[in-house]
């Protein structure tokens, strides 16, 4: 067992605790994952509680989202991961929660945007509150190569996106390592919690 995948497995293990101690990950729902080299990751097993991981909930598994572990089963989603991985080698890792401020946004929205937000500063290349962050939210599929296919062509035309939301499903984003990654999560959950208040107080 290499130290990168026993230190990997760690952090996305904490992120889960976190997250859970957030209501961000209920039920069986959410998924993660990291790089352990450039044509391999680790990720969640199907079905995990992601509050609850422990060393048993992992698996490698190629770029195609092929596991490289016998007898056990990716997460469901795998695809929308390695899409992130094939597009960008500086990806580190993927996170993937189902708030409840996150799901009911993605149900009123076609896409949240923040604007003037100092957190909107915890992005990469977002240096000043003045200016907007844009989060996508495309229709929920089951069929998980065709909503990784919308995501690709989505990142091609808009290469900046931090984020997006799957409509009354969840949240996605990446970062180089899962603790940037988390920071994302962090300031997205924190922004969709400020845009809803908003939308109350606009009524
Ligand atoms: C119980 S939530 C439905 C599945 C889902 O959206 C999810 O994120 C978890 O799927 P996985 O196969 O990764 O456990
Ligand atoms: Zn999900």
């Amino acid at each position: 067992m290499s130290d990168t995948l026993s230190r990997l497995r760690a952090e996305l293990i904490a992120a889960g605790q976190f997250f859970h101690s957030r209501g961000w990950v209920p039920a069986t729902s959410s998924n993660f994952s990291a790089r352990l080299a450039d044509a391999e990751i680790l990720i969640t097993s199907s079905g995990q509680h992601k509050g609850r991981l422990d060393e048993g909930g992992f698996l490698r598994a190629d770029l195609q989202g092929v596991s490289l572990d016998a007898g056990k089963r990716p997460s469901a989603e795998t695809g929308l991961h390695t899409v992130m991985y094939r597009r960008d080698p500086a990806i580190g890792s993927v996170l993937h929660t189902h708030s409840v401020n996150a799901t009911v946004l993605s149900m009123r929205l076609d896409q949240v945007v923040f604007d003037g937000y100092e957190v909107q500063k915890a992005f990469p290349g977002v240096e000043t509150h003045e200016g907007r962050v844009v989060i996508p939210v495309f229709p929920n599929s089951q069929d998980i190569p065709a909503l990784a296919a919308v995501v690709d062509a989505y990142l091609d035309a808009n290469p900046h996106t931090v984020g997006y939301l799957i409509r009354g499903h969840g949240l996605y984003t990446w970062g180089v390592t899962v603790a940037d990654t988390q920071r994302h999560i962090e300031a997205l959950e924190f922004l969709f919690e400020c845009v809803y208040r908003q939308m109350l107080l606009d009524r």
